[in-house]
């Protein structure tokens, strides 16, 4: 939450009139402000967007227009320039543009304050829009509340109601319009009937169903890039690599460790007439330049070179006089420098190289007289950005890497993080120039990290809109970035069909196999050696299938596709865990084709090995209960998993055992004899003890949870809340001494019956034995004793 804090002194608010009077002038002054922009926005009506060269042109307050000077925004972007024309007047906006064109600046200048909703999908995304509203509206005295889930509920009830600004996730929202009862909500419930609706997407439709849900009314259409060749930014470069589901890891694997920050220098240089060259080239892919020169005189060299790949240069220069050498040379990755130059007199030398990936420089000089060398090397540091579909996946990876070491500082943002470490990992993230993020789609929308170089989709996205947002998040404003897609052999057609009709330029470029390093055997080992690891890995397989068999295209998603053998070894599991609702699939698949007389009961696909092996191992403790799977299954009512037709001229399906009619016995497992009883509706008795006046005696131990902890436990979760947990805590530690104290008391208890018995038993030995010299001599002590004690 956002409040200015109310002027206070020592005694408490402040009382005197001077603020007051102040404050009254202040008013007065917004006021004639406000008369003043509202007639100039009269002039909005007839300026052509085009020929805002300015923020300043336009009917802003003095206190937007500094905040925006102080932020660094002078000149407005196309789509601000577009929207701003029409939202300053009052007027419903549904606007498109590509990603990174600055719709947040364009539907945040023009919120006046009155009262604001502004909704967004994910917590990231409000998180950085508040930002910038912060920083745009700083001179402004607006309150603006961040709401959002993950963060104490409670905190915001009372604050809420007073905000102008509230900037929201709907779950949220929808939570306080449910709970809090100090949450005026009429306005938001029932949205005032005199309102301004402005709707900014990336992948905007004029879909009049989007429109009615966003309560927009003749909404003005800007579509600031409609007529451009392709729906994302200019400055991105997009390709795709065939990559199956096994290959994923290793191709992600070598993609980090080959970006790591290399920067290779050896440097020798001594110090003892005229050749000018100007040398310029530039290249796609390798550029290599042997260059010998020798002169007696004067040797001058300007040097040129950029390549966007691989650049070799080995120059040798011999000059007796004076050997001048200016050198700029840019590549993208790898640039390898061999120089070696002797002069008798005067060497200068100034060298600037640039390199985003691998720089290596040899260089040798020798000079008798004046030796003057600038040297401005840098190797372009890398940031990445890795999308996976699923939070268990992220989880494992990102715990994967950290183990592995790749040379690259590797972090993880996923959904069921929690918010407060989910804020850390993005502003982490935004600070380095080296990292990697491994992210699932709650990092695809609207996330502005204005250095991202480099946009990797592991797993295929949902769609082509889905695509568009990830790959957004690089190439930015007015920067440049590149975006690779991993797809499977199945995916790969029907994707592509689905981008070249929505103009995504995307080209296929081929990997090098030879060069990708795998790492299952590091990986195998790590797994051997972390026990929790390897069930994240089985969690992470099997979310993978169950996330492939969600997808609704299924004209590119196709979970049978998948080889689950080779894509368990891929995460270094030694056996394959089993996935008992593709088991499922398959049975029930094999059932309904035995109502079918003739058809072929088997269901085989020579990629595919779902079938039950002996192998198989069934991790359900670690990995997503059974139950989980049975819920994912019902609740993707219009999702059924698409299960490739028979073949039944298919011979090696013919041959193919049917897994489910097979006659085999199947063990009684404790979950089966579980599900029975449940079924069955059984309860198991209860023990209950009354006291003499019919009260129920409660048995302590069980009651070792506190008052407090009960309510607690009862209560929605909202966040952290120190100061109740420590309550609870101290409370906790009450029960927690009557219950031990209970114990050891019965502990004493216990002893001493045991004792008294063994005193009785021999006694009863005594007055057995005839006499006392049949007993060892101890225990004659002891007996004696006894009897003189109870003699007294
Ligand atoms: N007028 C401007 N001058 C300079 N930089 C700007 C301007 N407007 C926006 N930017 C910068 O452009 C970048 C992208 O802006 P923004 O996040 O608003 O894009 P977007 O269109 O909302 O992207 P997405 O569709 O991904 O949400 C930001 O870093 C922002 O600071």
């Amino acid at each position: 939450m956002m409040r200015k804090p109310r002027p206070f002194n020592k005694h408490g608010p402040r009382n005197s009139k001077a603020p007051r009077l102040k404050q009254k002038k202040k008013r007065d002054l917004e006021k004639s402000e406000i008369t003043v922009l509202e007639s100039s926005k009269a002039e909005l009506d007839g300026m052509n967007p085009e020929e805002i060269q300015s923020f300043n042109v336009l009917p802003l307050s003095k206190m937007t227009l500094k905040g925006l000077r102080e932020a660094g925004f002078s000149v407005p972007t196309k789509v601000q320039r577009q929207s701003l024309v029409y939202s300053l007047r009052g007027v419903d906006v549904v606007a498109a543009a590509k990603t990174g064109s600055g719709k947040t600046l364009a539907f945040i200048v023009p919120l006046d304050g009155l009262g604001v909703l502004v909704i967004t999908p994910t917590r990231e995304l409000a998180y950085q829009i508040f930002e910038v509203l912060n920083k745009v509206g700083k001179e402004h005295d607006f309150s603006a509340g961040l709401v959002i889930g993950g963060k104490d509920l409670k905190y915001e009830w009372s604050r809420i109601s007073s905000c102008n600004i509230m900037i929201c996730t709907p779950g949220r929202l929808l939570q306080h319009m449910t709970e809090n009862a100090e949450f005026v909500t009429d306005h938001v419930q029932e949205l005032p009937a005199e309102r301004q609706t402005l709707l900014f997407s990336a992948t905007q439709t004029r879909d009049v169903k989007d429109l009615i849900r966003a309560g927009c009314s003749e909404p003005v259409f800007c579509s600031v890039h409609e007529h451009s060749k392709t729906s994302t930014p200019k400055g991105l470069q997009e390709s795709y690599v065939l990559c199956s589901p096994e290959e994923k890891f290793t191709f992600l694997w070598s993609f980090i460790r080959h970006h790591r920050k290399r920067k290779i220098l050896v440097f020798l240089a001594t110090c003892k007439q005229v050749l000018i060259l100007v040398f310029v080239a530039t290249c796609k892919q390798v550029l290599i330049l042997v260059f010998v020169a020798t002169c007696k005189q004067v040797l001058i060299l300007v040097f040129v070179a950029t390549c966007k790949q691989v650049l070799i240069l080995v120059f040798v220069a011999t000059c007796k006089q004076v050997l001048i050498l200016v050198f700029v040379a840019t590549c993208k990755q790898v640039l390898i420098l061999v120089f070696v130059a002797t002069c008798k007199q005067v060497l200068i030398l100034v060298f600037v190289a640039t390199c985003k990936q691998v720089l290596i420089l040899v260089f040798l000089a020798t000079c008798k007289q004046v030796l003057i060398l600038v040297f401005v090397a840098t190797c372009k540091q890398v940031l990445i950005l890795v999308f996976v579909a699923t939070c268990k996946q992220v989880q494992y990876y990102y715990n994967m890497f950290c183990k592995l070491h790749p040379g690259l500082s590797v972090m993880g943002l996923h959904g069921s993080m929690h918010q407060l470490r989910r804020m850390a990992v993005y502003d982490e993230f935004c600070r380095k120039k080296n990292a990697v993020l491994i992210a699932t789609d709650v990092a695809a929308r609207g996330l502005d990290i204005p250095a991202v170089d480099w946009v990797v989709q592991v797993d295929c996205p949902e769609d082509v809109t889905t695509y568009i947002h990830r790959v957004g998040r690089t190439a930015r404003y007015s920067c440049s970035g590149e975006a690779i897609l991993l797809l499977t052999p199945s995916e790969e057609p029907a994707m592509l069909d689905c981008m070249k009709a929505k103009n995504i330029p995307i080209e296929k470029i081929d990997v090098d196999s030879s060069k990708l390093q795998g790492a299952n055997v590091k990986m195998e080992i790590v797994l051997s050696k972390y026990n929790n690891l390897k069930e994240e890995a089985v969690r992470a397989f099997k979310s993978y299938l169950k996330h492939v068999a969600l997808m609704r295209n299924k004209k590119v998603f196709s979970v049978t596709a998948i080889d689950c053998d080779a894509f368990a070894r891929s995460l270094g599991l030694v056996v394959t865990p089993r996935v008992r609702f593709i088991e499922k699939q398959l049975k029930q698949k094999g059932q309904g084709n035995t109502a079918t007389p003739g058809a072929t009961t088997t269901q085989h696909n020579p990629s595919v090995s779902l079938k039950p092996k002996l192998t198989t191992l069934d991790f359900g403790g670690a990995g997503d209960s059974d139950e989980e799977e049975e819920d994912f299954l019902s609740t993707a009512k219009d999702q059924t998993i698409y299960l490739p037709p028979e073949d039944p001229q298919d011979p090696e399906a013919a041959e193919e055992p049917n897994v489910t009619q097979s006659k085999k016995k199947k063990p009684i497992t404790k979950y089966a004899v579980v599900k029975k009883l449940l079924k069955k509706n059984l309860q198991i008795n209860t023990r209950v003890v009354f006291d003499e006046e019919g009260e129920e005696i409660l048995d302590p131990r069980k009651q070792q949870i506190s008052q407090a902890a009960r309510t607690e436990g009862e209560e929605e979760a909202g966040g952290i809340n120190i100061a109740r947990l420590q309550k609870i805590m101290s409370e906790e530690d009450k029960v927690d001494k009557k219950v031990h104290a209970y114990k050891q008391k019965e502990k004493n208890c216990l002893k001493r019956r045991t004792r008294e018995l063994a005193r009785e038993a021999k006694r009863a030995r005594v007055a057995q034995s005839s006499t006392l010299e049949s007993l060892p001599v101890d225990e004659q002590e002891q007996l004696a004793l006894f009897l003189l004690r109870n003699k007294n």
